[in-house]
């Protein structure tokens, strides 16, 4: 056991000290959350565990992996590992649930001025599509994102403009360019990528034809194949990309369909609509309001040295000398907007499985390009975590287009898609050691675009007004609330506080005491929140076990949480464990208890009966803790 304790206390070990490591059971997270390794910004990283799809059910429904608050705990020959990481969502969540929990960060981010990119991670048939695209069931995290955005612009001072690419056996392809003209491309039937959800009217599709789409690009486009170039403010992107602008969200759902009807996918063993591409759907944000003169002075992130007027004479793109004025002022203006991505990768698979069955080469080849080009992912992950010289990023095109999105100056959210599965737990373990590698890498974000901050300041002001408001009420009535602190008033607020935080490379003085003056605000805020808002709800596991039974099954996951959350009241130090049992440690407590479900339920509920953990003391629990934890089996 202490072998074991002592496993569970390597929390700082190095990721690289994981991957030697021949350790039995238990392996520490890279990360502890909110502990930063280096100055900038870590690539955010959550976790997100699928259900079980209903032909897994018929063949096996015992998760070899479990959820518990930030911990993933994977069950393998029942030798527990456990990774840590800064968002972990359960099998129960929903897309909104991750969108509220971790991507909404991303998107007030690109308001903020950063590029920004979500990758969606992870072997195939695990739910990275789901996540983004969503399904006919719930929206995805991509239409919940466009929603924010658009209500967001309520002045209408933002452009937006959408791209979306494939990157097909090596290959980038713009979805959003019809490769015949727009008749025969209404006349087709649609392609194996079309559901319910994603099917879209003839009617809408010569709507967004007509509308969207600039004629002199849409079509006749002999080939659809894209090349990427390097430019010294972008990066590296991918010039002849189309973009459309949208201004509602029923604008920005015809486009994406339109995008998923051309998109890669096939049917597969594991999945039966795998993406066999990655995709790239790109939300370009600029400011309509600019004046021209303002833009030309602006310099930009890493290439600080360039202003904007210096791009032709950069060294280190040789065709942009021979580029138009038009096509040069054009690229000005694109440096300057801010890049919203989500990634949806192609799911790595088994390609051994396709090789030599007769009609599937196809699906061998794409199976092979695409566990090459993840493999050069994950040796791009490597290096950046090792903090090699060397980053292999021009090995594939995928990594190419992702390199300011690893290790560079755009702000990274990884998604890491897990099955409950215990068939591919191999799988699940792999992508779980390279979520947990991505975190350790930092990113050094700039702000792109600063007057896209513009739309920020207005949001703080508004915070500050409503601040005010809320003071005078308090100092002239209080406790009644006065009317005009409505709920929409304290969306608002909720919002602009959520807005406020800035990264440390950005924070100016200025900035700093308006911080410090918001904390004296939020406490008088805070108050008046707490009067006219009902008790915040306890969460399910702060309850006693009999409350917990009239909602739900009290099953192992439960007893884990039940219990991690009476520990949490006393002390960090601890560790529960599903071991033929479930396996309660802490050095601190000094505890070291293991017992079946059964034993627990019946522990939980003398506890339960004897204490009542939220009217006692800290001291109180601890003593009260020998009930839960006299081993009586
Ligand atoms: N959270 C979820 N809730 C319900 N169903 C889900 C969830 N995640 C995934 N699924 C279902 O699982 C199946 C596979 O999901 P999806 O296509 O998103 O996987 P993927 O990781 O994108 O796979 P590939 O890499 O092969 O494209 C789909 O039928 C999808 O509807």
């Amino acid at each position: 056991m202490a072998h074991r304790l002592n496993q569970l206390r390597t929390s700082t070990l190095t990721t690289h000290d994981q991957f030697s490591s021949t350790s039995t059971t238990l392996i520490s997270s890279p990360r502890t959350p909110g502990k930063k390794l280096t100055k900038g910004d870590p690539i955010v990283t959550g976790i997100r565990l699928r259900p079980f799809l209903e032909r897994e059910s018929a063949i096996d429904d015992t998760s070899a992996v479990q959820i518990f608050e930030n911990n993933v705990i994977c069950t393998q020959n029942s030798r527990p590992q456990i990774f840590k990481f800064t968002h972990c969502f359960d099998a129960a969540a929903k897309n909104k649930t991750i969108y509220d929990g971790m991507i909404r960060s991303a998107v007030l981010a690109s308001l903020q001025g950063y590029n920004t990119t979500v990758l969606a991670y992870g072997q195939t048939a695990s739910g990275k599509s789901h996540s983004i695209f969503g399904s006919s069931c719930e929206e995805g995290i991509l239409s919940l994102s466009i929603h924010d955005l658009i209500t967001m612009n309520g002045k209408n001072h933002l452009k937006f403009e959408l791209s979306f690419l494939e990157i097909y056996n090596e290959k980038v392809t713009d979805l959003l360019a019809m490769p015949t003209t727009s008749n025969e491309q209404l006349n087709q039937k649609p392609s194996t990528k079309s559901s319910t959800t994603l099917s879209f009217s003839k009617q809408a599709r010569t709507h967004i034809l007509n509308k969207l789409v600039p004629s002199s690009n849409s079509a006749n486009n002999a080939t659809r194949t894209l090349e990427i170039r390097e430019h010294p403010l972008l990066g590296p992107y991918v010039p002849d990309l189309k973009y459309i602008q949208v201004k509602s969200k029923e604008d920005f759902q015809n486009v994406l369909n339109m995008g998923n009807q051309q998109r890669s996918v096939a049917s597969t063993n594991a999945n039966q609509r795998s993406s066999r591409s990655h995709a790239i759907f790109t939300v370009k944000i600029s400011r309509i309001d600019v004046p021209q003169s303002t833009t030309m002075r602006l310099t930009f992130g890493l290439n600080s040295a360039h202003s904007v007027s210096n791009i032709g004479k950069s060294t280190t793109n040789s065709s942009s000398s021979k580029k138009s004025a038009k096509q040069q002022a054009q690229e000005e203006l694109d440096a300057q907007a801010v890049r919203l991505n989500f990634v949806d990768l192609a799911g790595s698979e088994k390609s051994q499985q396709y090789n030599g069955s007769q009609g599937k080469n196809d699906r061998f080849a794409e199976s092979i390009h695409i566990n090459q080009s993840l493999s050069t992912l994950r040796n791009v992950i490597d290096a950046l975590s090792r903090q090699q010289s060397h980053i292999p990023y021009r090995d594939s095109s995928l990594t190419y287009l992702l390199k300011n999105s690893l290790g560079g100056d755009a702000k990274t959210f990884m998604l890491a898609t897990i099955s409950p599965s215990s068939t591919v737990i191999d799988e699940t373990i792999n992508t779980l050691r390279y979520a947990g590698l991505a975190s350790t890498i930092t990113n050094v974000p700039r702000i792109k675009t600063p007057h896209l901050r513009h739309e920020i300041d207005e949001l703080r002001e508004e915070n500050a007004r409503l601040k005010q408001e809320l003071f005078l009420v308090k100092s002239k009535s209080m406790p009644s609330i006065h009317p005009t602190v409505n709920k929409i008033s304290l969306t608002r607020i909720d919002e602009c506080l959520q807005t406020s935080f800035q990264t440390e490379s950005s924070t100016s003085q200025e900035e700093i005491n308006d911080e410090k003056l918001d904390t004296v605000d939020e406490e008088i805020l805070a108050q008046i929140e707490n009067q006219c808002r009902r008790p915040k709800r306890k969460r399910l596991s702060e309850q006693p076990l009999h409350e917990i039974a009239k909602i739900r099954k009290i099953d192992d996951t439960m007893l884990h949480r039940r219990l991690g959350t009476i520990l949490s009241y006393v002390t960090d130090d601890f560790s529960i464990i599903n071991d033929n049992g479930i396996l309660v440690i802490s050095d601190e407590l000094n505890i070291d208890v293991k017992k079946n479900s059964s034993s627990w339920i019946d522990a939980l509920e003398r506890f339960d009966r004897s204490v009542d953990i939220n009217s006692i003391t800290k001291k109180e629990i601890v003593d009260s803790l020998n009930i839960l934890f006299d081993n009586q089996e």
